[in-house]
């Protein structure tokens, strides 16, 4: 669902189904990579859910659903995303954006990744959640052990991947706090655990809010609709807190914040993270690391990574430009 939630594709016609579907707590729904434009009912789980072997874990009955290896006793930090030397194209056009993308990132690890505009990093983040735009035509990608490239996108999701995305989608006819309680209902029943009523989830979501800063007026609006750019991405953030990841990938949430905006939102990161817990952040500016501090900052050039150092180098980078970051 966290998919469905971020997903720029789906069309009005999709929410308005979305919206009829309001009191069928029996099923779950989803984005489909054949039907990225509608959304499918699921009345049991597909195929693949059998293959995913997902371990509920929550500290108490209401509580962000995630995931985590099955039978994992030992302490040492895990890999919890490999990449290697993925290449994709657009689907359409057949243009090939990513062109050998590397990455590693283990449990508990901020990531942040930078480039010029158009250097592949919001197509790198898409094409981890499974965006139908784009087609996968080398590497591989391991999330938690599991060939993630081989999952639906829903199934990306319920396996602990969030993207909150540059552009975060309207949905008219929808309001905010229904179609959380939706998404929240459909990935806690995915992971077994018994659907929250709605003054359980009233209490959840009021927590929440609070973490995000934001105002429970936004839970009776529809969803993004004539929400400022950055309440959007406030939103984003609370979709990310409802739901729970364990790897957030966030493409430039900072973009259109005001200065106390971007504050709140950064902090409401950091409180939503624990020591499993990962963040990839794409972003233009040193100043949302200074608030979400990155361990790796690795440089995006014509759909590779070129370099990866620590903090100094988006430093560098704010002083010099990309002509004084040489690969
Ligand atoms: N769905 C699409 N259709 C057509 N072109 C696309 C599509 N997605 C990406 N591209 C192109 O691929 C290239 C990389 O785009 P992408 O959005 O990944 O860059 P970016 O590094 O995130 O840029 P920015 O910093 O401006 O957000 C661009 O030239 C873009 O126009």
């Amino acid at each position: 669902m966290a998919s469905l939630a971020s997903f720029s594709t789906i069309s009005s016609s999709s929410a308005a189904r979305l919206s009829s579907l309001r009191n069928s707590s029996s099923n779950s729904f989803v984005l489909t990579k054949s039907s990225p434009n509608s959304i499918k009912l699921l009345s049991t789980p597909p195929r693949q859910y059998k293959r995913l072997v997902l371990k509920a874990k929550a500290n108490s009955v209401i509580d962000a659903p995630t995931t985590s290896y099955i039978n994992d006793v030992s302490d040492s930090p895990k890999v919890l995303l490999e990449v290697k030397d993925l290449t994709a194209k657009i689907a359409d056009s057949g243009e090939q954006i990513l062109k050998g993308v590397n990455l590693v990132i283990y449990e508990g690890e901020i990531h942040a990744i930078m480039g010029k505009n158009g250097s592949g990093k919001s197509t790198f983040s898409k094409v981890l959640v499974g965006h139908p735009d784009y087609e996968v035509t080398g590497g591989t990608v391991l999330f938690k052990g599991e060939n993630l490239l081989d999952m639906e996108p829903e199934e990306r999701s319920l396996a602990g991947l969030f993207m909150s995305f540059q552009s975060p989608v309207e949905i008219p006819g929808v309001s905010n706090s229904d179609f959380l309680n939706m998404a929240y209902n459909a990935r806690r029943k995915k992971l077994g655990f018994p659907e929250l009523g709605p003054l359980e989830f009233y209490d959840y979501i009021s927590r929440r809010l609070k973490i995000v800063n934001m105002d429970t007026n936004f839970l009776n609006r529809n969803v993004n609709e004539g929400f400022s750019g950055g309440e959007k991405k406030r939103n984003e953030i609370l979709q990310l807190a409802v739901l729970g990841a364990d790897l957030a990938i966030l493409d430039e949430i900072d973009s259109g914040l005001d200065v106390d905006a971007l504050q709140d939102v950064g902090e409401a990161v950091n409180e939503l993270l624990t020591p499993q817990k990962s963040v990839l952040m794409v972003t233009h500016y040193q100043r949302l690391l200074d608030i979400i501090k990155p361990k790796f900052v690795h440089i995006m050039e014509d759909g590779k990574i070129v370099k990866t150092g620590d903090i100094s180098i988006a430093v560098q980078l704010e002083k010099e430009g990309y002509k004084g970051i040489s690969s």
